[in-house]
């Protein structure tokens, strides 16, 4: 029997597995690397984060993305490029983690690595009746396993697509395993670049549960920003407070099929971009707004979509929000979302012992834990929530 084979054997029976998760997600501003410690697998599996970190990209990583992000025309030699040389930067990234954590290579089992999202196009965004939907995430798992000697999983939303899928949001999965408790309808809010959440039934019911992407979370903040201040985010809602919310844009914003059409449904920065909001001002003769009340306006904008869509959700007027991801760390768009959602306690994923930063890093982890050593969660026979493992496996030699 392949050395790895008989490895990978031995590791989907342990009682015990460690595992690092990857996360680089649609705001590029770095990668999150969370060390879990499984306990069994599936509903049962107890989780551990062990330790986290996120490892800021420099300028000059951000700039070489963004040559090829989200962009519908891109020059080819360098998106292959790219390809090699985001596995070997994330790849750098661990071995330097590790070193600071005082673990080796030999004592993690696996690694279960996201990739950078460079294009995200379901159907209903491309439109092209004859293509099937389709999303590319690059930094290639087998770099990642040569260079740091463990077993890697990777490219995670291509079984999804293949199974019926729309290949995100694919958070259920792990948000299930981790969060699900009896008693307590919960909803799992991430608000990174996009947004999305995962409603998680009181009565465990896995056919009552699914995660959505609901518009967008920082992306639109974020990318003026840097348009109009040079700064990758409105740090502390600094800019956003000192603004005033233009009604006539904000509903030209929210006037868009997305916001009407149902659950489950994903998006990404290639519908919410700049030229989305050019367009809104022209429409909503706003042009000529300062840029502080772009900002505010565009951060009611993501807690209109995120609140409208947790109010539309008939199963969960008496949800807790749990709040993870970056744009959490944003007051203005925090005091939104309390004022436009009175009726649900709003906490955070540290209520429930996850550092909300590193909430979707752990969940790949477990990802790849489900897929080495666990089983099945059946989701019912829904679309969009195929019943499938995922990722693809990567020896070291
Ligand atoms: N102190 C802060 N004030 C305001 N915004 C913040 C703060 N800290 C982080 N953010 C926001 O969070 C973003 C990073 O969020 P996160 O890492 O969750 O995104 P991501 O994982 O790339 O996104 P996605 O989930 O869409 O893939 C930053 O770009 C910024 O907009
Ligand atoms: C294509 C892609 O990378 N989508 C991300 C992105 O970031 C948030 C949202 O858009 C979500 O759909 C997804 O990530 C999370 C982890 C998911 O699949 O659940």
């Amino acid at each position: 029997m392949n050395t790895q084979i008989a490895r990978l054997y031995q590791i989907a029976q342990k009682p015990q597995r460690l595992i690092i998760g990857l996360m680089s997600g649609t705001s590029l501003d770095g990668l999150d690397v969370a060390l879990c410690q499984f306990t069994g697998s599936g509903i049962d599996a107890k989780t551990e984060l062990l330790a986290f970190d996120t490892i800021s990209y420099t300028d000059d990583i951000k700039q070489t993305i963004r040559t090829v992000f989200s962009q519908k025309q891109v020059d080819l030699e360098m998106l292959t490029l790219l390809n090699p040389w985001i596995g070997k930067l994330h790849a750098s990234m661990i071995l330097k983690c590790l070193q600071k954590w005082k673990y080796t290579s030999t004592e993690i089992d696996l690694i279960a690595s996201h990739g950078q999202t460079i294009y995200h196009a379901p159907q209903s965004l491309h439109k092209h009746p004859d293509f099937p939907n389709a999303t590319l995430q690059i930094g290639d798992g087998d770099h990642i396993a040569v260079q740091t000697g463990i077993i890697t999983l990777s490219d995670f939303r291509q079984k999804h697509i293949a199974a019926g899928g729309e290949g995100a949001p694919l958070a259920v999965y792990g948000d299930y395993i981790l969060f699900s408790q009896k008693g307590e309808d919960r909803i799992m809010l991430n608000i990174g670049g996009i947004a999305n959440f995962t409603f998680l039934s009181g009565d465990l019911d896995a056919t009552k549960m699914f995660s959505t992407d609901v518009g967008p979370g920082n992306t639109l903040i974020d990318a003026f920003s840097r348009l109009h201040y040079n700064h990758p985010f409105d740090e502390n809602g600094a800019i956003a407070a000192s603004g005033i919310v233009h009604q006539s844009l904000l509903t030209t914003l929210l006037n868009h099929p997305f916001f009407q059409a149902g659950f489950p449904k994903t998006t990404g920065p290639e519908l919410f971009s700049q030229s989305y909001v050019h367009q809104a001002q022209q429409q909503s003769q706003t042009e000529n707004i300062s840029s502080q009340d772009l900002i505010a306006t565009l951060t009611r904008f993501s807690a209109e979509g995120i609140a409208q869509a947790v109010k539309r959700n008939n199963l969960s007027e008496k949800a807790v929000v749990y709040m993870s991801g970056g744009g959490m760390h944003n007051p203005v768009l925090v005091k939104h979302l309390h004022q436009l959602l009175p009726d649900n306690v709003l906490k955070t994923t540290a209520d429930l012992q996850i550092l909300p930063d590193a909430k979707e890093a752990v969940l790949f982890a477990i990802l790849a834990n489900e897929t080495v050593a666990g089983g099945l969660v059946n989701f019912g026979n829904r679309p969009g929530i195929p019943n499938v493992t995922m990722g693809k496996i990567s020896f070291p030699n």
